[in-house]
């Protein structure tokens, strides 16, 4: 009896035994456990690298981590008549070759009047410019016409590509009045442009990355401000009707570069959310008719969404976050008072515009030839009076004029720093003189080349929690002195200073304090999904046991 006990039991092991190694054969069945080969290439490779967080595609480019610098990728497209360029009309003096990117302005003739002051010019004559890309959308019956969706297929989903590998990215789009600006950024409804359709993009990766990789979080956040006459205005603040608009200052951190103080930043789960910001801050948008376009924007436009992938490694309780910006810019347009008609606020609104157009041209100058160096302009020799910084740019020795203009100001790491940026150059059909001018900016623009870097920490959760706690007393430490210095009053400039840094302090703290539940919440999706994996492992092994028992 004991013996064939025994036997049963040895049968039982063997099966044992036998199961498991056909399960560790199974890779349905193995929890992803790295070969020793792995885990040296693991602790080799640079977190940019780690799985969850690569892009789309599923690859990381070498030249994800440390950038070599690129130029600013320089677009042009051109748009369809309106219908008063069809009354009048006018003759379309654009060309472009869909292989060479090429696109070339021709000499307008004597039929068009709006040509006129162009046809005094001394040197009147076909102009050609190779760029980036081409963008031929005037003839919707022509092969080569593209639509909204191509713009943003080749741009737009590129640079997408960017931020999820970490970089600060910035889409800009300039041109004359008219010209297509609004169009190309924002869209219609029926015909979305660039930010409609990254925003889309973005929250569609997040939720294929999510399904794919449980370990890693992200968070999304937006703003969205204009310039207009040299202020900015929070879009995302409704205007309280009766009231005069309430409009933020512009500081310079050392880290973070020139930033807008009390923006408002929405935190945004779902494209829904999303596109309900957006279109929030788009109706509040400083817009008016002129006689170049209906609704003509009167405001630089500048929509931010900060996205922030959190992924935590349950083997070494290491957490990787990498943080990107993306900029998408809508300018106002350039325009001459003389075509727009413009009096009273218009005028000015006018001059504003152009006048920060102006010096976004003087930067662009001179960061394309850095080694020509800009005289100061009288602003900023008053800058430098008052004892502020000069605004020295990222991209050589030249003296850079950002701070001549808020708009420049405030884009300055988008032009000349850590960001890969692009221009989308729009350009009516039939205006010599100022798709001319257009062009020329663009051209230069080329020249330009920027610095980006993936923007990447890790950090164990112990170093979190101490620096939580080093923040938490610091903002102890200064809740003391801005009380004081409060009572004192003697020094209301000192004061507010030291609100303001402990205003972004506490602002600080709130960020690490919801990073730290994002984290949490990675943890416990990751457990989650192990916890799966085990059960199925079990109820695998159990099923093998029983099929081999039949
Ligand atoms: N590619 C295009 N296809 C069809 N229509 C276009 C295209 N681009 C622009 N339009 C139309 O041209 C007009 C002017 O465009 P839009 O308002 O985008 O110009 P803008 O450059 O933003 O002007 P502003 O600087 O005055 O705000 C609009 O009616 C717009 O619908």
């Amino acid at each position: 009896m004991n013996n064939i006990l025994e036997l049963r039991f040895r049968n039982i092991l063997t099966d044992i035994t036998q199961t498991l190694t056909d399960i560790s054969l199974d890779p349905r069945l193995m929890p992803n456990t790295p070969t020793s080969h792995e885990l040296v290439q693991r602790s080799m490779r640079s977190h940019a690298s780690t799985p969850s967080l690569r892009s789309r595609d599923g690859t990381v480019p070498p030249h994800a981590r440390m950038d070599p610098g690129g130029n600013v990728r320089v677009v042009v497209r051109v748009r369809a008549f309106l219908p008063r360029e069809i009354e009048r009309k006018a003759d379309c003096l654009i060309r472009m070759d869909p292989r060479s990117q090429m696109t070339t302005l021709r000499a307008p003739n004597d039929s068009d009047p709006a040509n006129t002051r162009a046809r005094a010019r001394k040197m009147i004559e076909d102009k050609s410019f190779t760029f980036d890309n081409s963008f031929w959308s005037h003839d919707t019956a022509d092969e080569h016409y593209a639509t909204q969706a191509d713009v943003y297929d080749s741009l737009g989903e590129e640079f997408l590509d960017h931020n999820f590998e970490g970089y600060h990215t910035c889409i800009f789009a300039y041109g004359q009045t008219g010209s297509g600006k609004s169009y190309t950024m924002m869209g219609t409804a029926e015909k979305p442009g660039l930010i409609p359709r990254t925003c889309e993009d973005l929250f569609e990766r997040i939720a294929a990355a999510q399904d794919e990789t449980p370990n890693i979080s992200y968070n999304v956040r937006v703003s969205y401000f204009e310039v207009y006459n040299e202020h900015v205005r929070d879009l995302l603040v409704p205007v309280v009707p009766n009231q005069p608009p309430y409009y933020l200052k512009i500081r310079e951190s050392p880290t973070e570069g020139p930033y807008v103080k009390d923006l408002t930043e929405v935190p945004v789960r779902s494209i829904n959310e999303i596109l309900r910001h957006m279109r929030v801050g788009d109706a509040s948008r400083t817009t008016a008719s002129t006689k170049m376009n209906d609704t003509s924007s009167r405001s630089h436009a500048v929509f931010t969404i900060m996205l922030k992938q959190i992924h935590h490694d349950l083997d070494t309780d290491e957490t990787t976050e990498r943080s990107s910006r993306i900029r998408l810019v809508d300018l106002a347009g350039s325009e001459r008072a003389k075509s727009t008609e413009a009096t009273g606020a218009r005028l000015r609104e006018g001059s504003n515009i152009n006048k920060s157009l102006t010096t976004l041209g003087r930067v662009i100058a001179a960061l394309a030839d850095p080694k020509a160096s800009q005289p100061s302009t009288p602003r900023s020799k008053l800058l430098k009076r008052n004892g502020e910084k000069s605004s020295g740019g990222g991209g050589g020795g030249g003296m850079v004029p950002y701070r001549d203009s808020i708009l420049t100001w405030l884009l300055k790491d988008s032009l000349g720093g850590n960001s890969k940026t692009a221009m989308i150059a729009c350009i009516a059909p039939s205006d010599y003189e100022e798709t001319l001018s257009t062009l020329r900016y663009a051209d230069q623009a080329k020249r330009i080349r920027t610095r980006a870097v993936v923007n990447q920490d890790s950090i164990s959760t112990a170093e979190r929690d101490a620096q939580i706690a080093a923040m938490a007393d610091e903002i102890r430490a200064l809740q003391l002195v801005v009380g004081d210095s409060r009572r004192r009053e003697k020094d209301a400039r000192e004061a507010e200073e030291r609100l303001d840094e402990y205003q972004a302090r506490v602002r600080g703290l709130q960020r690490l304090m919801e990073e730290r539940s994002l984290m949490a919440e990675s943890k416990i999706r990751s457990l989650q999904t192990e916890n799966e994996a085990l059960r199925l492992h079990l109820k695998l092994a159990l099923e093998s046991l029983r099929i081999r028992r039949m």
